[in-house]
């Protein structure tokens, strides 16, 4: 479904991903693990088109996104979560998704304001994929709730619920159980098998061992910017090269 080849993406001198090959399988659940500042983040943003790759080549279905817009790649099917959700706190969880959805499909803000006729034409089409958004995520009851007021799992819920509402093909979901404990993780981990049982397809990065060991088809490994290792859970368990990486880092165990 996705061809990356030879990625890289320097910061200055520093290459936060060097030289990385891989493919996103369809309808799997597609995993990005390793240390902090691995270049698990630059990945996703190069992949979603918030940053432009230095070398390499992106093919999303046969379809060349290298040089793409975040605005075009979300058009062309692939959406994703952020580490933080940023939510307007004074408006509704509603209102929320509905004007996420057009910061993600529109090229700019200014094209969202001022675009008014526009707008107003797509506003019941844009609401209802919110709702049916919502509703996916398991939080309808919520949809007039000031998103100041909602917990840290409904944040992620409505994280979710944002990237479904542009009808993607590919989700792109960025440490989707930070910060919710271990009950809400598990109900997190099956709202993700909910997302690939509809047809989705899955990559995320995250670093909760003991859920992407049990959620994901495969794994790959980052370290320094590099691709270090790729196999199933299992293997990824038992391969040197992970363990090396992670000792010495917070991840005392993998
Ligand atoms: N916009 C940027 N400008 C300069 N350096 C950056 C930028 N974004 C990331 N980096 C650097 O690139 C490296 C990889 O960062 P990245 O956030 O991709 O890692 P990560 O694996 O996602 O880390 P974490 O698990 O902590 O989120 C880090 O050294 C980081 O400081």
């Amino acid at each position: 479904m996705l061809e990356i080849r030879h990625l890289t993406k320097r910061f200055g001198g520093l290459a936060a991903v060097n030289d990385v090959s891989a493919t996103v399988e369809r309808g799997r659940i597609n995993a990005i693990i390793g240390p902090n500042g691995a270049g698990k983040t630059t990945f996703f943003n190069l992949i979603s088109g918030v940053h432009r790759p230095t070398s390499g080549s992106i093919s999303f279905e046969g379809q060349d996104v290298t040089h793409l817009r975040s605005d075009q790649v979300a058009r062309l099917g692939i959406s994703r979560t952020f580490q933080t959700t940023t939510l307007f706190d004074m408006a509704t969880v509603l209102d929320n998704l509905i004007v996420g959805h057009r910061l993600r499909t529109r090229s700019g803000l200014v094209d969202v304001l001022f675009n008014s006729r526009r707008l107003r034409e797509e506003e019941r089409t844009c609401r209802e994929k919110a709702r049916e958004a919502l509703d996916f995520v398991g939080l309808s009851h919520i949809a007039h709730r000031l998103a100041g007021d909602i917990s840290q799992e409904e944040r992620k819920r409505v994280a979710f619920a944002l990237a479904l509402s542009t009808d993607p093909r590919l989700v792109l979901l960025d440490e989707p159980a930070g910060g919710v404990n271990p009950d809400e993780t598990q109900g997190l981990a099956d709202l993700i098998r909910k997302m690939v049982a509809s047809g989705l397809t899955v990559c995320l990065i995250e670093h909760k061992m003991d859920m992407i060991m049990s959620l994901a088809d495969k794994i790959m490994v980052l370290n320094y910017g590099e691709k270090i290792a790729e196999g199933s859970p299992a293997e990824i368990r038992a391969n040197p090269a992970v363990i090396d990486a992670y000792l010495g880092s917070e991840h005392a165990e993998v």
